[in-house]
């Protein structure tokens, strides 16, 4: 079984995100993907960052519909700022019938030799990567373990999303509906 990992803070989870996990799950040899929802990433601030039982609902609530989507809360149990090769290493060693790869966008391949031993993820992992604005893969292109895929952009993030809910704009269809249900309900990012 291959199972691509996409990981993100999904602040909330967005139709940018969702149109990239289902694209590799579907339109690539990949058999499914796990978005995996971090506590907290190592290079951003956590202010601003809504609770991780919260995020994770939403992408349950997003992907519930989605065969071969899965929603993971794997790195709630490990220490925070959640490092990918430490949830990388612990993954392999719990399921270890299954073969990971990891799904990231160019703009983040870009900055990889930022990230905890990332040789270590370059080593051992696959990386399936897709295209997003500004970002030039240079020699990556040529790299073993990465795999180049031509994924549709939709230039839209969760920073976008929460600022124009601060401003009272209309954001269906920017995210699914019972994601914007339970903002709603909850009264996040007023
Ligand atoms: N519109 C998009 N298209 C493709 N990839 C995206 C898009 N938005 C975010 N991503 C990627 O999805 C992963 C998880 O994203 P993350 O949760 O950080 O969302 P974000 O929208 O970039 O959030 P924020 O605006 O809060 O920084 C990251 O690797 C990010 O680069
Ligand atoms: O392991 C690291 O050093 C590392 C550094 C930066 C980001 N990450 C992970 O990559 C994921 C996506 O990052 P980002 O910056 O696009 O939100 C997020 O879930 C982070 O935990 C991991």
């Amino acid at each position: 079984m291959k199972t691509g990992l996409f990981f993100g803070s999904f602040n909330p989870v967005h139709t940018g995100h969702l149109v990239i996990a289902s694209y590799m799950a579907n339109f690539t040899d990949l058999d499914e993907v796990w978005m995996v929802v971090s506590p907290h990433n190592p290079l951003k601030n956590k202010k601003g960052l809504s609770n991780m039982y919260d995020r994770l609902e939403m992408v349950r609530l997003a992907t519930e519909h989605a065969e071969k989507l899965k929603v993971s809360n794997i790195e709630f149990g490990l220490p925070q700022p959640s490092y990918t090769v430490d949830t990388l290493a612990y993954l392999k060693e719990k399921y270890p019938g299954r073969d990971f790869a990891l799904i990231m966008g160019a703009d983040n391949l870009v900055s990889l030799h930022k990230w905890k031993n990332y040789e270590v993820i370059l080593n051992n992992y696959r990386i399936y990567v897709y295209p997003r604005p500004g970002a030039d893969l240079g020699q990556w292109e040529k790299h073993p373990s990465v795999v180049i895929t031509d994924t549709p952009q939709m230039d839209i993030s969760s920073t976008f999303i929460r600022k124009a809910l601060q401003d009272g704009k209309n954001v269906r269809y920017f995210l699914p509906d019972p994601v914007l249900h339970f903002i709603e309900g909850k009264n996040m990012y007023r």
